[in-house]
């Protein structure tokens, strides 16, 4: 078959071309520097297909709008499938199944199970109650007068949020085996950046046993539960052990510890890095963060929250957050494989071929974004509304698998900004200084990028 676009017939279409590279490393060095960016040059360069040399390994990339959109299609939903880039993290937790792995009917199903404890519907009347929470966790480790380790501090708050969220309790003695655990799955597991043998590392093997045992907690609590929990308080827990009760071949009881902990695989890391990128991108333009503080002022002075209201009353900061999620998304690329042979861009792409689909590529192109490397919170306004240009936006993926948790993961970012830039006045180490990034395991400021507590502004 052959993908819109492509004129070419499968019997006609070449290999996508090999990207120049250096001798033996190829493109190794420069894809780990700045994968965005360096997708963004092959496009340029080679088109919308075309192919990376990883430390021998020959990745094929189809990438930009066209790529976006691709995953929306049903062509897409027929040519792709997720389950040999999830798999060796399915069989790490002893599972039988999980979201992210499966594609057609059973996915659906399984999607279906979670999309409401995944949701902003799963914090619903709760808004101020994760407010608090926020803003306990921000008074306790962002302290007036000290550096403070961003990345590092927003993984304990996340881990805060999605404990109360999920099981009205922070399992806060967990968190380092939650950030390891999660660390080497990434690294070694999904994105593949480590060697497999680090999974054999004493430090992972003690913190996947405690995370297991969080997840044995999670469940044992659940079952110690004197009443079943009313239907408006249902949360992701709730329904995936009724899912379970309901119909355990579907949800067997091998499968509960993964889907327990599976929010923190899923918002740790993403939520964390993005939220640190906004602290650097508003602190690096001073123009924008009195703009911003004003807004949050005034939202916080109106007193409690208005549900339906809330991110539309916050369009600055939202604007500061959509703008940071273009320039610094956590998915540079989304893994499939080719699930039958296929004609993309004018190129053969084989069965079996693992793929990595660069939807970033288009959030760096002036044609979707003029004046792309500037930082512009205004190019999301109903006026301007860049964004909505087909293919030219995908920070929480595309298709089939976009994002099960982008609305909660939306709100939580809005309130965790809100509260820090209401809070304090931070400043960057320096006037001039320039973020530092990291890649492994998902691209995001590096864990060295601190901030300074210059004062408090409101409590
Ligand atoms: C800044 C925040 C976040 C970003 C940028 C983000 C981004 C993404 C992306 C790009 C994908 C697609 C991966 C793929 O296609 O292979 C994804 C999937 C997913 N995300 Fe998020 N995510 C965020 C936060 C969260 C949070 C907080 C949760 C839940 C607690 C969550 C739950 C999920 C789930 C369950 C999937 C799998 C969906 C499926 O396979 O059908 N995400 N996310």
């Amino acid at each position: 078959m052959s993908t819109p676009e492509a004129a070419v017939s499968l019997a006609d279409a070449t290999p996508p071309p090999m990207v120049r590279g250096l001798p033996l490393i190829g493109s190794t060095l420069e894809m780990a520097a700045d994968p965005a960016r360096f997708f963004v040059k092959c496009y340029q360069e080679y088109g919308s297909a075309f192919r990376v040399n990883v430390f021998g390994n020959h990745l094929t990339v189809i990438a930009g709008a066209e790529a976006a959109n691709f995953m929306g299609t049903r062509e897409g939903k027929d040519c792709l499938r997720s389950r040999e880039a999830w798999e060796p993290l399915v069989k790490e937790f002893g599972a039988s199944k999980m979201l992210s792995a499966t594609d057609g009917e059973l996915h659906k199903q399984l999607r279906a199970i979670m999309k409401r404890g995944f949701s902003k519907e799963s914090i619903k009347g709760r808004y101020q109650e994760v407010l608090d929470i926020t803003a306990n966790s921000l008074d306790r480790d962002w302290k007036v007068g000290s550096m403070v380790p961003v990345v590092e501090a927003m993984q304990y708050l996340v881990v805060d949020q999605l404990g109360m969220v999920l099981t009205g309790k922070t399992p806060r003695e967990y968190v380092k085996d939650i950030r390891t655990t999660i660390l080497y799955i990434l690294n070694v597991l999904v994105t593949r950046q480590r060697p497999q043998f680090m999974m054999k590392f004493p430090e992972y093997k003690r913190a996947k046993a405690r995370m297991f045992e969080l997840g044995r907690q999670m469940i044992a609590d659940y079952r110690a539960k004197k009443s079943p929990t009313p239907e408006e308080y249902k949360t992701l827990i709730d329904d995936v052990m009724d899912a379970h009760a309901r119909d355990p071949e579907l949800v067997p009881e091998g499968d509960l510890i993964m889907l327990m902990t599976g929010p923190y695989v899923a918002g740790l890391d993403t939520v964390a890095n993005t939220t640190s990128a906004i602290v650097y991108t508003v602190l690096k333009h001073p123009g924008v963060l009195p703009r911003i503080q004003a807004e949050v002022d005034a939202f916080f002075a109106k007193g409690p929250v208005n549900e339906d209201e809330f991110m539309k009353s916050l369009p600055l900061l939202n604007g500061a957050i959509m703008e940071t999620m273009r320039l610094f998304p956590i998915a540079v690329a989304q893994i499939r494989t080719a699930n039958k042979d296929f004609v993309f861009g004018g190129h053969r792409i084989n069965e079996g071929e693992l793929i990595y689909l660069g939807t970033a590529v288009p959030h760096y192109q002036d044609q979707f974004y003029p004046d792309a490397e500037k930082f512009d919170i205004e190019r999301y306004t109903k006026e301007r509304a860049e964004h909505m240009q087909v293919g030219a936006y995908s920070p929480y993926g595309r298709g089939h698998h976009t994002c099960l948790g982008k609305s909660l993961a939306e709100v939580l970012l809005a309130m965790t900004m809100a509260q820090l830039f209401h809070r304090f006045d931070l400043e960057l180490p320096s006037p001039g200084y320039v973020l530092k990034t990291k890649t492994a395991p998902t691209p995001g400021p590096a864990m060295s990028f601190k901030v300074r507590v210059k004062g408090r502004r409101k409590s």
